[in-house]
C-alpha cells in the first residue's frame, strides 16, 4: 500500500442506509441523530493478528466480517437495532493492499445485510501484527434493552443456536489450515469458527416481548458468560450439561471434548439468557416462528453468585475459565 489517502477514498461507502446520519466520512467526526424515545448503545472490540486470528485460520475477507460479527453480537445482547460503525485498522508492511480490500468486502458484506453504516474510522502502520478495532452504536428503545442484572431465582436458562462449534472449528484448523482437507461436516465447525452470525433478529425478539430477560453473548464460552450473568444478577444458575445444544454428533469428537468447548471454548456469539417460567414457553413460540433454535439448559437459584454444573448423576461448581487474555499460555 503506498497511499493512505487513496485507501481511505477506496473503502469509502457511496451510499447510507440510517436516516439520522447528519455527517459520514469526510470530516473531523462522524455525526448522527438519535432517535426519539430510544437509549443510544455502544460497544468496542479488537481483533489481533496472532491472538484472534492468524493468516491461516480466517481469509482477509472472514477477519473482516468477524469483527464486525462480534461487535454485532454484542449489540444483539442489549437487544438493540445496529446503527453505526467506526473501523481502526493498524497495518503491518506484511499486508497489501489487496488483503485490505478483502477486509472491507467482508465487512461491508456484513454491514449490508444487518444494514449497519460505515461512518469513520483510523488508519495507521505498524511494525509488529495487524490490529483490527471497530465500534459499534446501536439504540434500543427506551426500556427495553436486556441487561445481565435482571435474573432472578426461579428463571430458566436459555441459550440460542449451538455452543462448541467454534473452538472445534479452530482446533481442526490448527490442525489442517485454510486448505484441510476437511469433510462437509468439518467444514461446517470450520466455517462456525470462520463465519460466526450475531444473533441480532433473536436480540430484538427478546426486547420486543414484554417480559423481563437478562441477556448475554457467548464470547469466551458458556461456562464464564453463566458466570457474569450470576455476577451481575447476584443468584446462583445451574446449568445442565445433558441440555448443552452443540455439535455433539461429529465423528471427530468426543461427549467430553464436545462439553469442554461448549463449556470453555468461546467465540459461539450465541446469546445466553434468563426468562420467568412463565414466559418461557412464549419465547419457545416466537422463536419456532423465527426458526432459531431456542433450549432450555439450566436454572436460577436463590444463593451465592455461582455456578453449577450437572451431568447426569454429578454435580460440580462451574469456575469462570474461559479465553482469558492475560492467562499464561
Ligand atoms: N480496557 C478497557 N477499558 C474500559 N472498559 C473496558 C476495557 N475492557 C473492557 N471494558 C469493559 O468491560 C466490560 C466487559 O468487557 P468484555 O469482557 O470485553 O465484554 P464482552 O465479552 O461483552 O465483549 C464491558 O463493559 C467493556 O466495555
Ligand atoms: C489463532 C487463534 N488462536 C486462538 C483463538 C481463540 N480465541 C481468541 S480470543 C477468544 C475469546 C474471544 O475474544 P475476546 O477478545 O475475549 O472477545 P470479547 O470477550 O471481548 O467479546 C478466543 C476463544 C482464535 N480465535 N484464533
Ligand atoms: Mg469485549
Ligand atoms: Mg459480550
Ligand atoms: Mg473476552
Amino acid at each position: 500500500m503506498d497511499d493512505e489517502f487513496a485507501f481511505i477514498d477506496s473503502v469509502t461507502p457511496t451510499g447510507t442506509k440510517q436516516e439520522g446520519l447528519v455527517v459520514g466520512i469526510g470530516d473531523d467526526a462522524a455525526m448522527y441523530q438519535a432517535t426519539e424515545g430510544f437509549n443510544q448503545v455502544i460497544c468496542v472490540d479488537t481483533m489481533v493478528e496472532g491472538i484472534h486470528f492468524r493468516k491461516d485460520t480466517l481469509t482477509p475477507y472472514q477477519i473482516g466480517r468477524k469483527v464486525l460479527a462480534i461487535n454485532l453480537s454484542d449489540i444483539a445482547a442489549m437487544g438493540a437495532i445496529p446503527r453505526y460503525f467506526v473501523v481502526s485498522i493498524a497495518v503491518p508492511s506484511t499486508w497489501n493492499e489487496e488483503e485490505l480490500q478483502e477486509i472491507y468486502r467482508g465487512m461491508n458484506e456484513l454491514a449490508e445485510r444487518y444494514n449497519v453504516d460505515l461512518i469513520g474510522g483510523d488508519t495507521v502502520s505498524t511494525n509488529s501484527a495487524l490490529v483490527l478495532t471497530i465500534t459499534t452504536t446501536g439504540e434500543v428503545e427506551q426500556g427495553k434493552m436486556l441487561l445481565r442484572s435482571v435474573a432472578k431465582p426461579g428463571d430458566i436458562v436459555f441459550l440460542t443456536g449451538e455452543v462448541g462449534g467454534s473452538a472445534a472449528g479452530l482446533d481442526l484448523l490448527n490442525k489442517r489450515g485454510l486448505e484441510g482437507p476437511y469433510t462437509e461436516e468439518e467444514m461446517t465447525l470450520v466455517k462456525i469458527h470462520q463465519e460466526p452470525k450475531p444473533q441480532i433478529e433473536a436480540g430484538r425478539i427478546l426486547a420486543e416481548i414484554k417480559e423481563r430477560v437478562a441477556l448475554n453473548d457467548v464470547s469466551d464460552g458458556v461456562a464464564s458468560e453463566a458466570n457474569e450473568l450470576a455476577t451481575a444478577s447476584q443468584v446462583t444458575i445451574e446449568i445442565d450439561a445433558q441440555c448443552l445444544p452443540g455439535q455433539l454428533t461429529t465423528s471427530y469428537k468426543t461427549r467430553e471434548q464436545a462439553l469442554e468447548w461448549a463449556l470453555f471454548g468461546g467465540e459461539d456469539f450465541q446469546l445466553i439468557g434468563t426468562t420467568s417460567e412463565t414466559a418461557f414457553p412464549k419465547l419457545v413460540q416466537l422463536f419456532k416462528e423465527k426458526g432459531i433454535r431456542l433450549t432450555a439448559i439450566g436454572k436460577v437459584y436463590e444463593g451465592k453468585p455461582e455456578v453449577w454444573l450437572k451431568d447426569r448423576n454429578k454435580k460440580g461448581k462451574l469456575d469462570r475459565k474461559g479465553y482469558n487474555h492475560f492467562q499464561k499460555r
